[in-house]
This record gives structure tokens, C-alpha cells and sequence, in this order.
């Protein structure tokens, strides 16, 4: 079995410090300053072009012309708005992917599974609907047991039942698991059903913290969520209807 320090160590899985980042004159990150404990689900909501992908690929690693400092100190997995799977790879072949250590067989399987896909292993990304293709990615950066996920509108390409359902199966595997995750989105109910605190990323910093303590089971029917619902979208420049 691996060893997860991270997940036991006292302290936080996310920290960064003074991020910047631009592209030419313009400046999309001006200094953005974060943190995610361990366990703990952060949205980070804003609007379109407000520089969300970008903060997440400059955490992920994924972009090495940022400035500033950011420390994850566990594994991290990502999961993107596309599922990336590569299509000339079986799907339980592509959650295998760079896995390497004992029974990575029994490994994917079992990720397998905990997405609903025991069956589909062998099935070609081609072969997969949508949501089952998004599946296969969230097993992929399960089976790396991370301590942190990093989702970069994961469901965002997905009908509004596969979303939901979605939304489900993450907060399953997050109860179960443990990991800590932050969360790209737009959508604001995707951020208050799924997140303990939202950051609001605008001109560059998070210019806003808003925890959200709805229970464990937040409801769009509650009225404190509605409160919640309408101080973000005002925030967003979204006018009430
Ligand atoms: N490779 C790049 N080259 C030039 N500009 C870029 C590049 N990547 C992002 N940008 C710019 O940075 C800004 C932020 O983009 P980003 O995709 O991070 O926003 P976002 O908040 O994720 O938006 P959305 O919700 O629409 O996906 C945009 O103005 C975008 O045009």
C-alpha cells in the first residue's frame, strides 16, 4: 500500500501566495493569495474570463510562466471540463495511465467501480457516452488517491441530469475518500451544493471569501441557500429576474 503522508499531516493540502500571471499587457492574475485544508471543498466562482483555468493550471503545474508561490504538499489529480481520455486506449487502460506499484489491475478496477463502471473497462472511449467518458476521468484521478482534486468545470459540458448525477457521485467519493478539491465553475449552484467556501476570483485577486454552511445536504429549496444564491449572482453582475 502507498503511503499517504499528506492526508495525515496537520495542515493545509493547497497554499498559495501572490500569484500573478499575464499574457502580454494583460494582466489575468494580480496577486491571488489561497488556501485549501485538508478535506475542505473550495469553489472558486467568477465570471467568464475572470482567470479561473488559468489559477488551476497554474496549480496543477500545467503553466510555468507564473510568478509567485504555491505549495501542494500531497498528490494532486486533475479533472477537466473534457475528459482527455486518449482514444486509442481502453478505458480501464487509460485510468492505468503512468500507474505504476502493485496491482494496478485490481487498482483500476476498483475505480473503476466506485464510478459506476465496473462493466466498461474494456470499452473505447468512442464506445462511452459523455457522462460515462467523465466517469473514466474522475476514476483516473481517483485511482492516484489524491489528497487534493483539482476540477476545472468537470460537469460543465454535460446535460443537467448527468450533472446532477454527477454532482452525486463527487460528493459520494468525497465523503469516502477524504480528498480536499477545488472547484472551477460559473455555475453557482454547482459551487453551493458541493463546497464548504466559495472564493470569488475577480480583476486578478479573490476579491470575496463567502463560506457556505448550508448542512450536509444543501437543498436550492432553502431559503438560506436562495440568500446565498442571490449575494453570488449579484456579485457576478447577474440582475435578479
Ligand atoms: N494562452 C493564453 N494566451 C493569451 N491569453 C490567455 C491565454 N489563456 C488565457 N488567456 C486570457 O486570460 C483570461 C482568463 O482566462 P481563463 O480561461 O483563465 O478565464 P476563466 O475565468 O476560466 O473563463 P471561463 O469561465 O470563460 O472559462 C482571458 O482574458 C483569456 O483570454
Amino acid at each position: 500500500m502507498a503511503t499517504r503522508p499528506a492526508r495525515d499531516l496537520i495542515g493545509p493540502v493547497l497554499t498559495a501566495r501572490a500569484v500573478t500571471r499575464s499574457f502580454g499587457p494583460t494582466v489575468v492574475l494580480a496577486g491571488v493569495d489561497l488556501t485549501v485544508a485538508a478535506g475542505e471543498t473550495v469553489a472558486l466562482l467568477g465570471g467568464s474570463g475572470s482567470g479561473k483555468s488559468t489559477l488551476l493550471r497554474v496549480l496543477a503545474g500545467l503553466d510555468d510562466a507564473a510568478g509567485g508561490h504555491w505549495t501542494l504538499p500531497g498528490a494532486a489529480a486533475v479533472v477537466f471540463q473534457e475528459h482527455r481520455l486518449l482514444p486509442w486506449k481502453r478505458a480501464a487502460d487509460n485510468v492505468a495511465l503512468g500507474l505504476a506499484g502493485p496491482d494496478v489491475g485490481g487498482r483500476v478496477a476498483r475505480a473503476l467501480a466506485e464510478v459506476g463502471l465496473a462493466d466498461r473497462g474494456r470499452a473505447w472511449p468512442a464506445e462511452l457516452s459523455g457522462g460515462q467518458a467523465q466517469r473514466v476521468a474522475v476514476a483516473r484521478a481517483l485511482v492516484r488517491e489524491p489528497d487534493l482534486l483539482l476540477l476545472d468545470e468537470p460537469f460543465g459540458a454535460l446535460d443537467a441530469l448527468t450533472r446532477l448525477r454527477m454532482q452525486g457521485l463527487l460528493r459520494r467519493l468525497r465523503a469516502q475518500h477524504g480528498f480536499a478539491a477545488l472547484l472551477v465553475t460559473h455555475d453557482v449552484e454547482e459551487a453551493l451544493l458541493l463546497a464548504d467556501r466559495v472564493l470569488l476570483l475577480d480583476g486578478g485577486v479573490i476579491a470575496e471569501e463567502i463560506p457556505v454552511r448550508l448542512g450536509p445536504a444543501p437543498s436550492p429549496d432553502d431559503p438560506a441557500f436562495g440568500a446565498l444564491r442571490r449575494r453570488l449572482l449579484d456579485r457576478l453582475g447577474v440582475p435578479a429576474a
